[in-house]
C-alpha cells in the first residue's frame, strides 16, 4: 500500500502546572493531556521522485519550517524505499492556538512515513526523534491520554472519562516562547500526581495570558456560563467541559461571530492511532 490518510488530532491540556525553570530555559511541568476527535487531515503517498512535497493548507509557512517537513526529514536517514513523500494537508486546527496542531501534524507524519518508507522504528524511537521537533510531539506519537512530566516527554498513561468540549479560538495568537520567558509567569507550583479534577488544578499560564491578551479573558468569562472552563497550553484557545454533544452544540451555536470554535469528544486513544491500526490490518 502506497498511500495513507490519518487525522492529526487536537489535544487539550486539562491542567498545566509549572514546577521549575531548568538551566536551559525549558520548564519542568506537569500537565494532563487528552485527545479530541477533531483535527487536521493528512494524506501521505509515495512520490515519483525522492523529495518531500507538502500541498494544501500550508498557509505562509516556508516548506523547510513546516513541522511536517521537519518530521519527514527526521525519518529520511531511516528510509528503506527509493521514493520521497507527498503530503496533502487539510488544516482544521488554529495555528499557535494551544491545541497542538503543529506538533500533532509532526507526530502523524512520523507515524505514517515510518510505515510508507518501511523505516521499522518503534514508537519510542519516533517519540525520541519527535521531541527535537517540539515538547508536545512525544505524547501524540505515543497516542494515549497521559500525565506528562519533565518538559512534556515523561509520559504516564491515564484513563479518563470521555467528555464533550466546546473549544473557542479568540482570534489572538499567543507565542509560547513569549509566555515561557515572561518574568511574571509563576514557576513554583508543587508537584501533584493525583486529584486531577478541574476544580483542584489550574493552568499556570492563564493569569498571565489573560493579562497580556484581554480577548482571552473575555472568552473565558463568556464560556464560564456553560460549565468548567480553562485555557489550553499557552493559549489562546479556551475550552468548556460538557456532559453531552447536545450541550456542546448549544454552546457552539451561541458563539459570537467574531470567534471561531469547534466541538469534540475526548478519547483515551488518539484517532491517528486508531486509523493507523485499521490501515495495518487492511
Ligand atoms: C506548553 C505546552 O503547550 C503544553 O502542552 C507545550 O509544552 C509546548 O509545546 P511546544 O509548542 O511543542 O513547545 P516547543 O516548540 O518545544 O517550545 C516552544 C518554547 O516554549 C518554551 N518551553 C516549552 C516547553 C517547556 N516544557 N518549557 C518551555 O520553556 C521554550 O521557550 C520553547 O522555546
Ligand atoms: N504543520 C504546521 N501546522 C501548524 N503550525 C506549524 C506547522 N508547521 C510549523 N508550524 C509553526 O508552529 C507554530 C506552533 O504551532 P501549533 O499549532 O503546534 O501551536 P500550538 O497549538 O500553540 O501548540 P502547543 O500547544 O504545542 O504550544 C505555528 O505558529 C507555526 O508557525
Amino acid at each position: 500500500m502506497t498511500s495513507l490518510t490519518l487525522m492529526a488530532p487536537a489535544k487539550l491540556n486539562l491542567f498545566l502546572h509549572i514546577n521549575a525553570r531548568r538551566e536551559d530555559g525549558y520548564h519542568e511541568l506537569e500537565t494532563l493531556f487528552t485527545f479530541l476527535d477533531f483535527g487536521d487531515e493528512l494524506t501521505f503517498s509515495l512520490s515519483h521522485d525522492t523529495k518531500i512535497h507538502i500541498t494544501g493548507d500550508t498557509a505562509d509557512i516556508p516548506l523547510e519550517d513546516n513541522l511536517i517537513y521537519k518530521a519527514a526529514m527526521a525519518l529520511y536517514p531511516y528510509k528503506q524505499v527509493e521514493q520521497g513523500i507527498c503530503v496533502q494537508l487539510t488544516k482544521k486546527l488554529p495555528m499557535g492556538g494551544g491545541v497542538g496542531g503543529g506538533s500533532s501534524d509532526a507526530a502523524t507524519t512520523l507515524l505514517a512515513i515510518n510505515q510508507l518508507w518501511k523505516c521499522h522504528l518503534s514508537n519510542e524511537k519516533l517519540a525520541q526523534l519527535g521531541l527535537s521537533l517540539g515538547a508536545d510531539v512525544p505524547v501524540f506519537v505515543n497516542g494515549k491520554t497521559a500525565l506528562a512530566q519533565g518538559v512534556g516527554e515523561k509520559l504516564t498513561p491515564v484513563t479518563l472519562p470521555q467528555r464533550w468540549y466546546c473549544v473557542v479560538f479568540p482570534n489572538v495568537h499567543v507565542s509560547t516562547a513569549q509566555v515561557f520567558t515572561h518574568p511574571d509567569l509563576p514557576r513554583d507550583t508543587n508537584k501533584l500526581s493525583q486529584h486531577w479534577a478541574l476544580s483542584n488544578t489550574r493552568n499556570d499560564c492563564e493569569a498571565l495570558v489573560k493579562k497580556l491578551y484581554p480577548e482571552v479573558e473575555k472568552t473565558l468569562v463568556w464560556l464560564l456560563k456553560y460549565g468548567p472552563t480553562r485555557m489550553t497550553g499557552t493559549g489562546a484557545c479556551c475550552f468548556v467541559e460538557l456532559d453531552s454533544m447536545d450541550a456542546a452544540q448549544r454552546v457552539l451555536s451561541s458563539l459570537p461571530s467574531y470567534w471561531q470554535g469547534f466541538i469534540a469528544q475526548s478519547s483515551n486513544i488518539s484517532t491517528a492511532h486508531v486509523q493507523l491500526d485499521s490501515w495495518l490490518k487492511m
